[in-house]
């Protein structure tokens, strides 16, 4: 009986670290979303003005300051910096893209 009941309530409180999850989960892609919708007009921008689609040493300003804000909120800096570069890998791919379509609307 008592497992019964253990086991019921160790479901529960499951069932609301999940609910809490799946917020969180959907803040995460809104906010991305946002990120992309911004990073996207910075490669419209860039295309414009000739500027190069990736910015290293701007890339090691983030990844400095992502690392300390990692520490201070105790979450491991390595994965921080890799999710950094994940997504900007992305970022750069679209820029390329933007600048070979922009390339191509002048030249035709
Ligand atoms: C968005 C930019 O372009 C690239 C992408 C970055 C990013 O996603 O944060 C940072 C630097 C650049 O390599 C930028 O130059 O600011």
């Amino acid at each position: 009986m008592n497992e019964e009941k253990d086991m019921a309530d160790a479901r529960a409180i499951l069932a609301g670290y999940r609910a809490s999850i799946d917020n969180i989960d959907a803040a995460l892609i809104h906010m991305l979303a946002e990120r992309f919708r911004c990073t996207k007009a910075v490669g419209v921008l860039k295309a414009e003005h000739g500027l190069p689609p990736a910015d290293p040493s701007r890339e090691q300003q983030q990844i400095a300051r992502l690392r300390q804000l990692a520490k201070d909120a105790n979450l491991d800096p390595d994965f921080a910096e890799k999710f950094l570069n994940f997504v900007v890998r992305e970022v750069i791919r679209h820029h390329e893209q933007i600048a070979a379509n922009n390339g191509a609307a002048k030249a035709g």
